[in-house]
């Protein structure tokens, strides 16, 4: 059993408050996700020690690092955790390897000792280098390794892709989600990426005007119908599911969750994988009866959990597929002529879905 993060914040700043009470999963990525200005890096600062809220409660791994009204305020450098920013800032006349003892020769470590970090995020080659000759997503790998050199016992990062182009994005997501599937401590990652939210959430916290506007697992809160993200038109559920067989004939993959199987364009990967997929709320179609005669693999059975007003013609419908919630997007006129209510049995049909990992 993992202890909850909790943090308790009221920081005032001229022109800006935040305010925030949460309770936060102590493993796994915790998302803080939302509008630039809206407190997530003060949030996380707060959390780090570099800025001291007036009042504040902080709560990591069972040990208080802040609890204002008995006047504790544990400094940054006595607490135990990494932390990422936007930019690498590596020491430019020092080599990797160099970078990465900064800080551990004092506690008798070597490199050796940082091997699985080392493979985790795959910079073992890269000892000799200086930062210099790394690409800006190698860098960014190697300011990450730094960051959990230490074993600290809770990652913060901020923003760690916004510097890195497209395509360096996408060389070093697959090893934050390695990351994500071994590191046994929890991080706390800020970003306005919906690709990353989807990729490395377990939980998202949504931040606006200081405060926290929803916090909870992935899915549930992407399909909560009273906020706007369930509305955009790329909103999408998460499901995290486990492959379990291939129709090599089809070039397809099957993975089963907790409320059925879908069929996937063929991966190359062992029974028993975990995959995240991402079905889009445009892609899910709802018929009354199971659909005899239709192209499309995937028709599950579904309960509607919740019918939002229409917008422009068109209604955003919760359902649940076993225990994950799913959204559809569908015409008004649609949610008329089936005479969709909540509570409704019916069956949803995916039309395609992307595959995250
Ligand atoms: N040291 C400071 N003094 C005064 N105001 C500050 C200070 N730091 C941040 N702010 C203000 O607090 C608000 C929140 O800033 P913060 O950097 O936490 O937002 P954010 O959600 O991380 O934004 P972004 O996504 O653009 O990084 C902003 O209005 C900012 O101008």
């Amino acid at each position: 059993m993992t202890t909850p993060i909790i943090a308790r914040f009221l920081l005032n700043y001229a022109a800006f408050e935040l305010s925030v009470d949460l309770c936060l999963p102590g493993s796994g990525v915790s998302v803080l996700f939302g509008h630039s200005g809206s407190g997530k890096t003060s949030l996380l600062r707060c959390i780090a020690g570099l800025q001291q809220a007036g009042q504040g409660f902080l709560q990591i791994n069972g040990k208080i690092w802040q609890d204002s009204e008995s006047g504790i305020f544990i400094p940054t450098h006595k607490r135990s955790l990494g932390y990422v920013f936007q930019e690498a800032n590596l020491f430019p006349h020092l080599t990797v390897k160099d970078n990465l003892l900064f800080g551990l020769k004092r506690i008798g470590k070597s490199t050796n000792d940082l091997s699985h970090i080392l493979d985790l995020l795959g910079i073992a080659h890269l000892l000799g280098r200086m930062p210099d000759r790394l690409s800006g997503g190698e860098r960014q790998r190697v300011a990450i390794a730094r960051a959990l050199a230490l074993n600290p016992e809770i990652l913060l990062m901020d923003e760690p892709l916004a510097a890195l182009d497209f395509k360096r994005k996408q060389e070093i997501l697959p090893f934050l989600v390695r990351l994500h599937q071994e590191l046994n401590i929890p991080v706390l990652y800020v970003t306005h990426s919906q690709q990353e939210v989807a990729q490395l959430a377990d939980h998202l916290v949504i931040m606006n005007e200081g405060k926290s506007l929803a916090s909870g697992p992935l899915s549930d809160t992407l399909s909560r119908l009273d906020l706007t993200l369930a509305h955009e038109g790329d909103a999408a559920t998460v499901w995290q599911t486990q492959v379990v067989g291939h129709e090599a004939e089809y070039h397809l993959t099957k993975v089963a969750f907790t409320g059925g199987v879908l069929s996937l364009p063929s991966l190359l990967l062992a029974i028993g994988t975990p995959v995240r997929v991402q079905i889009y709320a445009r892609d899910v179609s709802i018929t009354l009866q199971a659909p005899i005669a239709t192209s499309i693999l995937n028709v599950l059975s579904a309960t509607i959990t919740g019918i939002a007003d229409a917008d422009s013609g068109q209604n955003v419908v919760r359902l649940q597929v076993g225990t994950h919630p799913l959204l559809a997007h569908i015409t008004h006129k649609s949610t008329v002529l089936l005479g969709l209510k909540i509570g409704m049995l019916v069956y949803v049909q995916i039309k395609a879905t992307s595959i995250l990992n």
